[in-house]
């Protein structure tokens, strides 16, 4: 991992400053393509180039089990992790109706689902069979997190051997925003009750036990906020740990990077902890109704293009912002200028 951090270069500011004075000579008012002009000038920063080609996409769902789903802390049961496996397999999951929308090229990765899943096309990338129950026990070993991280670099590689020009991160995992609060609160210190929420559907009283049970792994577990792959260890999970190595491949490739939910966001969370120039290759794309959401992009200074009051997960809401950056990529390469159009500008 050291050597893949190494790679990751700061986003081109030159380059985004280049953007800054050509979006000015296109044939509107300065400006007036507001978070558009914003997102062309970040992609222009992330690939060094005016309008950078982005299709395809890559869509990359990594999904996992998690121990601490014995707590009763959602409300689906951990076998759905592995049915729905098997539904991304058979195309008809949201993520895959969205994907298909986006002519993206779809990777499902099983990085540590519980039983095996028999269905086709699934990348068995197992570092492990779920990871322990953070109530009792940490996450994972050290060792562990580092493979799984290595799967998420791994799946960004095929993605780029396959020609992709952008990545979308997405997760099915079972119990896994009870992982992804405890990340957090890990991280950012922010009480544990403004970092949980209903996750597939928990009732107040049900968030109240999982709150407990954040609480009491967040005191049982010995991790040090500052170094992320422990906080991984303790609490985390074996798709977020694939997620945060996506990320940081994405970043060392120059290829920006679509964050999609709650999970998701504490994953590129994770990866700006561990290098924080990741940061300049990330565009978020829906803000999620799960509460920690907020917390985990204020984090990162973040504001998502889609509102949608959405919280599914599994890159969904990454997939429906991505004709966003399309746009936003278009405009540069063929908007007519001021002088190509023999408009008169702005008046001095
Ligand atoms: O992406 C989100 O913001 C999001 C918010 C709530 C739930 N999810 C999805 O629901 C699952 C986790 O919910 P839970 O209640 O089992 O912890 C997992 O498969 C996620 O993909 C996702
Ligand atoms: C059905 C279902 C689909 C999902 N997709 C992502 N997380 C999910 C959780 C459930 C329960």
């Amino acid at each position: 991992m050291p050597s893949l951090i190494a790679r990751i270069d700061p986003v081109d500011k030159t380059a985004g400053d280049r953007a800054r004075a050509y979006l000015d000579t296109l044939t509107k008012p300065p400006g007036s393509l507001g978070t558009l002009e914003a997102l062309a000038v970040q992609l222009s920063e992330i690939s060094g180039e005016l309008a950078p080609i982005l299709t395809p996409p890559a869509v990359i769902v990594f999904a996992a089990d998690h121990g601490v789903a014995a707590e009763g802390v959602s409300a689906f049961p951990q076998a759905v992790t592995a049915q729905m496996v098997a539904n991304f397999a058979h195309g008809g999951a949201a993520i895959n109706v969205f994907a298909r929308q986006i002519n993206a090229r779809l990777e499902v990765v099983d990085v540590g689902v519980l039983g095996d899943v028999e269905a086709p096309g699934v990348v068995v990338d197992k570092v492990r069979r779920a990871t322990g129950n953070i109530a009792l026990e940490d996450a994972m070993q050290l060792d562990e997190v580092e493979a799984a991280v290595q799967v998420g670099v791994n799946a960004v590689a095929r993605a780029r051997d396959a020609g992709c020009r952008s990545v979308i991160v997405g997760e099915m995992g079972i119990a896994n925003t009870t992982a992804s609060s405890a990340m957090l609160a890990a991280f950012t210190g922010t009480p544990v009750e403004q970092v949980v929420g209903a996750g597939t559907g928990l009732d107040s009283r049900q968030q109240v036990h999982k709150a407990g049970v954040i609480t009491r792994a967040l005191a049982a577990r010995a991790f040090d906020a500052e170094k992320p792959l422990s906080v991984l260890a303790a609490l985390g999970g074996l798709e977020i740990a694939a997620m945060t190595g996506a990320y940081l491949a994405a970043a060392a490739c120059r290829l920006p990077a679509i964050v999609d939910g709650f999970i998701a966001t504490v994953a590129a969370l994770t990866a700006c902890r561990l290098c924080p120039a990741v940061r300049g290759y990330l565009v978020f794309g829906h803000r999620s109704q799960e509460p920690g959401h907020g917390v985990a992009l204020e984090a990162l200074d973040a504001t998502p293009l889609l509102t949608l009051g959405m919280r599914l997960g599994e890159g969904s809401g990454a997939a429906l912002a991505f004709p966003l950056l399309q746009a936003a990529s278009a405009m540069m390469a063929e908007m007519a200028t001021f002088t190509s159009a023999g408009i008169a500008d702005k008046s001095s």
